[in-house]
C-alpha cells in the first residue's frame, strides 16, 4: 500500500479511504468545520476534555523543563555543548477504527506541543458518514493540531509521511494505531522518525494479600476489553487471591455490553495468565520478565515496588489509582511500549519530538593540543585528509 500510494499520490490515498472506511468527503477539516464541532459539542464532553487535556499537558511541560541545554569548557577556551530542538513538523494518529480514541489525540497532539514542535497534524479514520466526530475534532483542537485529517489507516501515514494535501511532511509520526498502521510507521522508519512500533496493549497486576480480589478482577475485565489479542497477567502470592479472581473474571464480564464482554471474554480465555508466586521478589522478576505495558501493583509497601520494579510503560501504585485513569485523564501519556519492547524504552514524551544535538568551538590556542591528536589518530586510521584539516589548525588561518 506504501508504495502504491507513494507512486499514485493523493488520489491513491483517496482511494484507499473510500475503498477501506467509505469515505467520499474532503481529507482535511476546514476551520468551519472545525468551528462548527467545537460548538456542537456539549459542556460536559468540553470540560472533561479539557481537564484530561489541562493533566497531559502540565506533564508534559514538566518533562521538557527538565531537558536543559548545557555547555561545558572542555579545556580552557574550548567549549562544547548540548542544545534540544524540535523537529519541524509531526503527524499525530488518534485510532478510531473499533473505539474512537480522543484520548490518543490529546496524548500526542499535546505532547507534541509541550515539545515545540513547529506544525502538527492530527488525524483519525471517519466514523462513518459523518467523519470525525465533535469530541475527537474538539480534542484535536485543543491539544494544538495546526491541521486535522479525516482519514486512517495506511494510506492516512502516508499522507502524513509524504506530505499529501498542503500537509508539511513529517519529521516524526506518532501514535498507537492497528497492525496496518504500525506497519506502515515501522517500514517508513528511517525517512522519518516514529514514537514506536506499539503492537496490541497489555498489561499486567501484581497483587498480595493486602488486595481485594473483586478490584483486581475489575482491573483485569477493564483492560480485556481491548481484544482478543491483548493479553493481562495476574502475579499474585496470594492462592486465596487467585481463585477468587479466577472464579470472579467470568461473572464481571458477563456484565458488560455484549460488544465489550466479547472482547473480553476472548482476552480471557486466550490470552489471560495467573501466575503464583513464593514472594514479592518472585512476583517482581516475574514483572520484570514480561516487561508489560501497564503495570499495576496493589500490594503492601508501595516504596518498595517503585524501587524495584524495572521494566514497565506506565506504573500504577494502589488500589486507588486505576490504569484506566493512564489511559485517558490523570497525566502521564497513555502511548507506551507495549510486547515487552518496555526492556529497551519508554514511552512517548517530549523526547520523542526532540533531537538532542551537540556543539563545539574554540579558540586557535585552545585548539592546538586537539588538533595534534587529531592528526596523529587520523594518520593511524590511514585518513591523511583528515589529518591535513588538523595540521591547518595549528598554524595561524589565513583571514
Ligand atoms: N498502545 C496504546 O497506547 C494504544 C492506545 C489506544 C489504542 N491502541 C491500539 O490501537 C489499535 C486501534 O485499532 P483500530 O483498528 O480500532 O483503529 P485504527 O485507527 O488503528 O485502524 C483503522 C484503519 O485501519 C485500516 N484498515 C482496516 N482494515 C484494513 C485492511 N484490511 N487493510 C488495510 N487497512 C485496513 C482502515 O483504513 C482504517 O482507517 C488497537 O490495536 C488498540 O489496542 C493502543
Ligand atoms: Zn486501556
Amino acid at each position: 500500500m506504501l508504495r502504491e500510494i507513494e507512486a499514485g499520490g493523493e488520489a491513491t490515498a483517496l482511494a484507499f479511504a473510500r475503498e477501506l472506511d467509505g469515505w467520499h468527503g474532503e481529507p482535511l477539516l476546514t476551520p468551519a468545520q472545525i468551528e462548527a464541532a467545537v460548538q456542537r459539542l456539549d459542556a460536559q464532553a468540553k470540560a472533561d476534555i479539557r481537564f484530561a487535556h489541562a493533566n497531559i499537558r502540565r506533564f508534559a511541560e514538566a518533562q521538557r523543563a527538565t531537558l536543559t541545554d548545557m555547555q561545558i569548557e572542555m579545556a580552557p577556551g574550548f567549549i562544547a555543548g548540548q542544545r534540544s530542538i524540535p523537529v519541524n513538523a509531526a503527524g499525530c494518529y488518534a485510532p478510531g477504527g473499533r473505539f474512537s480514541h480522543i484520548a490518543s489525540a490529546l496524548m500526542t497532539v499535546t505532547t507534541a506541543r509541550a515539545a515545540g514542535v513547529g506544525q502538527i497534524t492530527a488525524c483519525s479514520p471517519p466514523r462513518g458518514a459523518g467523519g470525525l466526530s465533535d469530541e475527537m475534532v474538539f480534542a484535536m483542537h485543543l491539544a494544538g493540531a495546526d491541521r486535522i485529517l479525516c482519514m486512517g489507516g495506511v494510506q492516512a501515514i502516508a499522507s502524513l509521511a509524504f506530505g499529501f494535501f498542503g500537509l508539511p511532511a513529517a519529521d516524526v509520526l506518532a501514535g498507537p494505531g492497528n497492525a496496518y498502521v504500525a506497519e506502515a510507521k515501522r517500514q517508513l522508519f528511517g525517512r522519518v522518525g516514529i514514537d514506536m512500533v506499539a503492537g496490541p496493549t497489555d498489561s499486567l497486576i501484581i497483587a498480595d494479600s493486602s488486595a481485594d480480589a473483586e478490584t483486581v478482577a475489575w482491573d483485569m475485565v477493564g483492560q480485556m476489553e481491548h481484544g482478543a489479542d491483548s493479553p493481562v497477567w495476574l502475579v499474585t502470592d496470594d492462592a486465596a487471591l487467585a481463585e477468587a479472581v479466577l472464579a470472579g473474571v467470568p461473572r464481571l464480564i458477563a456484565t458488560l455490553p455484549e460488544a465489550n464482554a466479547a472482547s473480553a471474554r476472548a482476552a480471557w480465555d486466550g490470552m489471560a495468565e495467573v501466575t503464583l508466586c513464593d514472594n514479592r521478589e518472585a512476583m517482581a522478576a516475574v514483572a520484570d520478565r514480561y516487561a508489560p505495558e501497564h503495570l499495576h501493583v496493589q500490594a503492601r509497601d508501595l516504596d518498595w515496588w517503585l524501587g524495584r520494579l524495572t521494566a514497565y510503560g506506565s506504573l500504577f501504585l494502589g488500589a486507588e489509582t486505576t490504569v484506566a485513569f493512564g489511559d485517558k485523564a490523570s497525566g502521564p501519556n497513555h502511548v507506551l511500549p507495549t510486547s515487552g519492547a518496555a526492556r529497551y524504552t519508554g514511552g512517548l514524551s517530549v523526547l520523542k519530538f526532540l533531537k538532542t544535538v551537540t556543539w563545539q568551538r574554540t579558540t586557535a590556542e585552545a585548539a592546538r593540543p586537539v588538533a595534534e591528536v587529531t592528526a596523529r589518530i587520523s594518520r593511524l586510521e590511514g585518513m591523511e585528509g583528515h589529518a591535513r584539516t588538523a595540521d591547518l589548525r595549528l598554524r595561524p588561518l589565513p583571514r
